[in-house]
């Protein structure tokens, strides 16, 4: 087992010559036994190691002798032992975490202090091809996608260096032999054998069964692992890249994205576009996977043939399907209405960003178009209004018999949802539609020769 590890150091650059190791030892076989191989390496790559031990507090007395167990251990090899008690009990109680995970994260906070203090590159951990067998099936199981699939990664960023996992290409039973031979003598924590955790019971009843398949199962795992990680980190590199010419705008609460170009995308790379902007839209909200029914969710959203709809995500988060806009929005503010007198003459700046220019007009109009609109003045009834849409507003439409809905016109015209309740609608003193800018336009409008006196409308960009 020492030349395999060795083999992975050198293989995968895990070790540098005069580096500081933080190793992380809990006393049991696979730390117990890493600790000695980086020892027995000490010399030939001239480094710093330090062991660090955290006693979590869980099983009195025992937990205890086994930090004491490591301190002991460390001095025979003399090699720089950091121990610390930690109640992980309480700090499970304050942050509202599960035993495990306080348990992780306050190792992982000492490991951070430890690297800081002795101003480490590296913190080698003893995960082994049997944790990784574990690790990937559980997620499997668990419906992880993506990235998670790769398990446990064999060098990583941390604490302004590197964690390494030199054992990852060797089994339990080689860690348990390699003690026993050097007669290391490690702790073994009962919880391990627990069938109340779930790797526990993966441990127990699935890879007795791999093993007996392919003695070897944990190789192709390892290597499974490496292309899993390799071919993600590929595709998340192209799906960023796709991600920022799909988006429109973007802030942390809010993310719009152009459906045409979106639809372009092979699937592999929508999922993940999708999976980035979730990621971007929840950092912060401690959601710690997002879940690939969101995903989908929103995929079916965008594909499905209605123009509109809208979806409800986690954390109040809502996406919006309008014709060929996608809109992902923590924001919850929808337009207030309006309604507003237009003087004769006045310039009316509109919610919409635009304004409506109203005049006085005497001749015969020859520019004819849906931004401009010509009220015959002895038609005119006072106060003209513009105002946001109403329920049930209708529309005596030019050349027409009979009304026609608003909400229709909208339809008709691929209006988005969002748009709709800002779109300006005029009319006159009996509460008559006269128009509806750039849409449709109501019988009001009559331009006559022998007529010479307008009001003139006209929506215009500010
Ligand atoms: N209490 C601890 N103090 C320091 N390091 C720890 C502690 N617990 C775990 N580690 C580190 O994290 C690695 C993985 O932990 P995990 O609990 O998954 O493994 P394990 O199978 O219990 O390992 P071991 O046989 O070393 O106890 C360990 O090999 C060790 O390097």
């Amino acid at each position: 087992m020492f030349e395999e590890v060795c083999k992975t150091i050198e293989e995968y650059e895990l070790m540098d010559h005069n580096a500081t190791v933080v190793v992380g030892v809990s006393g049991g076989p696979d730390s117990l036994a890493l600790l000695h191989i980086l020892h027995r390496l000490q010399s030939i790559y001239k480094l710093k190691i330090v062991a660090a031990h955290v006693d979590h507090m869980f099983r009195g007395e025992q937990s205890k002798e086994e930090m004491e167990f490591v301190l002991s251990f460390c001095r025979t090899l003399n090699i720089i032992c950091e121990a610390r008690q930690i109640n992980v009990k309480a700090y499970a109680q304050k942050h509202r975490l599960n035993a495990q995970t306080a348990a992780r994260e306050c190792r992982y906070q000492f490991f951070q202090e430890m690297m800081e203090k002795y101003q480490a590159h590296f913190l080698a951990l003893g995960h082994h091809g049997d944790d990784q067998i574990e690790t990937i099936l559980m997620r499997l199981v668990r419906g992880t996608v993506g990235k998670g699939l790769s398990g446990i990664p064999i060098k990583r960023s941390f604490a302004g260096g590197f964690i390494i996992r030199p054992l990852l290409w060797v089994t339990k039973t080689d860690i348990i032999q390699y003690c026993q031979e050097h007669k290391l003598n490690p702790r073994f924590d009962p919880s391990n054998e627990k069938d109340t955790y779930s790797r526990n019971r993966f441990r127990k009843y699935v890879l007795p069964f791999l093993k007996k398949e392919n003695p070897k199962v944990h190789v192709h795992f390892q290597y499974f692992s490496e292309l899993v990680a390799e071919d993600e980190q590929f595709l998340e590199e192209l799906s960023i890249e796709k991600m920022n010419k799909v988006l429109e705008r973007k802030t942390s609460s809010y993310v719009m994205m152009n459906l045409t170009e979106f639809k372009k995308l092979p699937s592999p790379l929508q999922r993940r576009v999708i999976h980035l902007i979730l990621n971007y839209l929840f950092k912060g909200h401690r959601l710690t996977a997002v879940s690939s029914i969101h995903i989908e969710g929103i995929k079916k959203l965008i594909h499905q043939s209605h123009p509109s709809g809208m979806i409800d995500l986690p954390m109040g988060l809502k996406a919006i399907k309008s014709y060929e806009t996608l809109n992902l929005t923590f924001e919850q503010h929808k337009p207030k209405p309006y309604r507003i007198q237009i003087e004769i003459p006045s310039v009316t700046n509109l919610p919409d960003g635009k304004k409506i220019i109203c005049e006085t007009f005497n001749g015969v109009p020859s520019y004819k178009s849906q931004d401009v609109f010509y009220l015959p003045q002895d038609q005119l009834v006072e106060p003209l209004i513009v105002r946001s849409r109403k329920a049930g507003d209708k529309i005596h439409v030019k050349g027409m018999n009979g009304t026609k809905k608003v909400k229709n016109i909208y339809i008709e015209k691929k209006i988005p949802i969002e748009k709709r309740d800002v779109w300006p609608i005029i009319e006159d003193g009996n509460g008559n539609i006269l128009w509806i800018p750039l849409l449709k336009k109501s019988k009001y409008e009559v331009i006559d020769v022998t007529n010479q006196s307008y009001i003139v409308l006209q929506y215009k960009e500010q």
